[in-house]
């Protein structure tokens, strides 16, 4: 039964798990699956000058938290909470618990502190606090601890927690994964390799690079112990799960060595084969760039998945929709919102389609790419219905101007055929 764990859990030398297990949630924050549901960890750490507690739970949580909690402390004790992340599925029970412990000084990020006024409105003047930066260190409750500032893993906020007497690390999000299973330790739950790796591909897969930097800071420090706020706790071999943070983020890395050739994806949907006719064109125009490698998808054939990492590898993505009903067609859209979890800043778009009289799909889609942060260098491509061969020119012409651009032959050109 993985439903309730009825006492704290000693971890290490007078650090307890008090957290809260939600072994139904099937979907979190919207946007990730889970089959295993979640847990929300949080944990107490005991020294000769009382106890801090570090993270607390989702909100509807807290009887559950309070209750594990007051098995191992008096609200009296309680010296300081450091918060390591503020998403409210760790600060559910804050408020409440400073309500309880008004005494207690925080601790977090130097980014954190926005949220915190949010979280704790006009109640904050109420209390003592201290903004974090990494190698800030200082004896909470009579205990070395230090502070790793992990900004964008996955809020501005977030930071890691090391206990150094025991070389534990709180790590937040970082490290974690969507698994509940009242066995807590990694080498006891079952196989969660899958979700791990899940969720690091959804939550830190856009923040790459800010990974890396993480991982630089947190390797030396080599816990033997990382305590997450989300799933199992890693006692066997933690180390293993900082590196395979770094080989992840590089395996998502797109290859920037120089003087490479570019890649730019052209997708496209088509009803009737004008649009189709057009992303050939496309292809055919930017194909006779030097220095760049064209690769051109149906959507109709195709799963999203495997384009998203292709996508995230790529230098250009150039979108062809029909206008349906006034908008670009799902599978387009679909493709778009899956890219929320890669980083499209500065890559090259470009958009085109046929349509019959109002064309909205083109400027719909080149909006969205904006919206990514990407580039769209020349102006998206309209055409009435069925291509003509000099309007066939034109889209060759389209992609011809995407692919200089790429390979920094830049010369934006600007054609449009709204007023065909
Ligand atoms: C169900 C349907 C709805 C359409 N709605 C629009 C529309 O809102 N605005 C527009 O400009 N064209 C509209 N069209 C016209 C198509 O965009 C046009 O036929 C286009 O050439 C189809 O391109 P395709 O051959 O690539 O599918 C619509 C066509 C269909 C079949």
């Amino acid at each position: 039964m993985l439903a309730t764990l009825p006492q704290p859990v000693e971890i290490a030398e007078g650090v307890h798990w008090i957290g809260a297990l939600d072994p139904d949630l099937r979907t979190f924050d919207l946007i990730l699956k889970t089959a295993n549901g979640t847990t929300y960890n949080a944990y107490t750490v005991r020294g000769p000058k009382g106890v801090v507690v570090v993270d607390t739970v989702k909100e509807e949580f807290s009887e559950e938290f309070f209750a594990r909690l007051e098995q191992v402390a008096g609200y009296d004790e309680i010296r300081a909470v450091v918060l390591n992340h503020l998403e409210p599925d760790h600060t559910g029970a804050v408020p409440e618990l400073m309500r309880r412990a008004p005494q207690a000084h925080i601790f977090c990020s130097v980014r954190a502190l926005k949220v915190l006024t949010a979280l704790m409105k006009e109640e904050l003047d109420n209390y003592g606090y201290t903004l974090t930066d990494t190698g800030d260190r200082c004896a909470l409750s009579g205990r070395p601890i230090s502070f790793v500032n992990t900004p964008y893993l996955h809020w501005p906020d977030t930071q890691c927690t090391f206990l150094e007497d025991e070389k534990l690390l709180f790590s937040g999000d970082v490290f974690g994964c969507h698994f509940c299973d009242d066995r807590l330790y990694n080498d006891r739950v079952g196989d969660f390799r899958f979700s791990f790796e899940y969720y690091f591909k959804h939550i830190m897969r856009p923040f790459k690079r800010w990974v890396l930097e993480a991982v630089d800071k947190i390797e030396p420090l080599a816990p033997d112990l990382i305590a997450p706020a989300h799933g199992p706790i890693l006692r066997d071999n933690p180390l293993s799960y900082v590196r395979s943070y770094r080989t992840l983020s590089n395996s998502y890395l797109p290859n920037e060595v120089e003087g490479r050739e570019k890649s730019l994806l052209v997708f496209y949907m088509s009803a009737y084969g004008a649009t189709a006719d057009m992303a050939k064109a496309v292809h055919d125009g930017a194909s006779s760039v030097e220095g760049v490698r064209v690769s051109l998808y149906d959507l109709q054939g195709g799963e999203i998945e495997p384009f998203v990492d292709l996508i995230e590898s790529a230098d250009g993505l150039v979108f062809g929709s029909p206008t349906v009903n006034g908008d670009a067609v799902k599978p387009v859209w679909d493709v778009l919102a899956s890219l929320i979890s890669i980083e499209t800043r500065g890559k090259l778009g470009g958009a085109f389609g046929s349509y019959g009289w109002s064309g909205e799909a083109v400027p719909m889609i080149e909006d969205r790419l904006r919206g990514l942060k990407m580039r769209v260098p020349a102006k998206g491509l309209r055409i009435k219905f069925h291509p003509t061969e000099k309007e066939l020119d034109d889209c060759r012409d389209y992609g011809r101007t995407l692919a200089e651009s790429l390979v920094g032959k830049a010369k934006p050109k600007v054609v449009d055929f709204a007023d065909l």
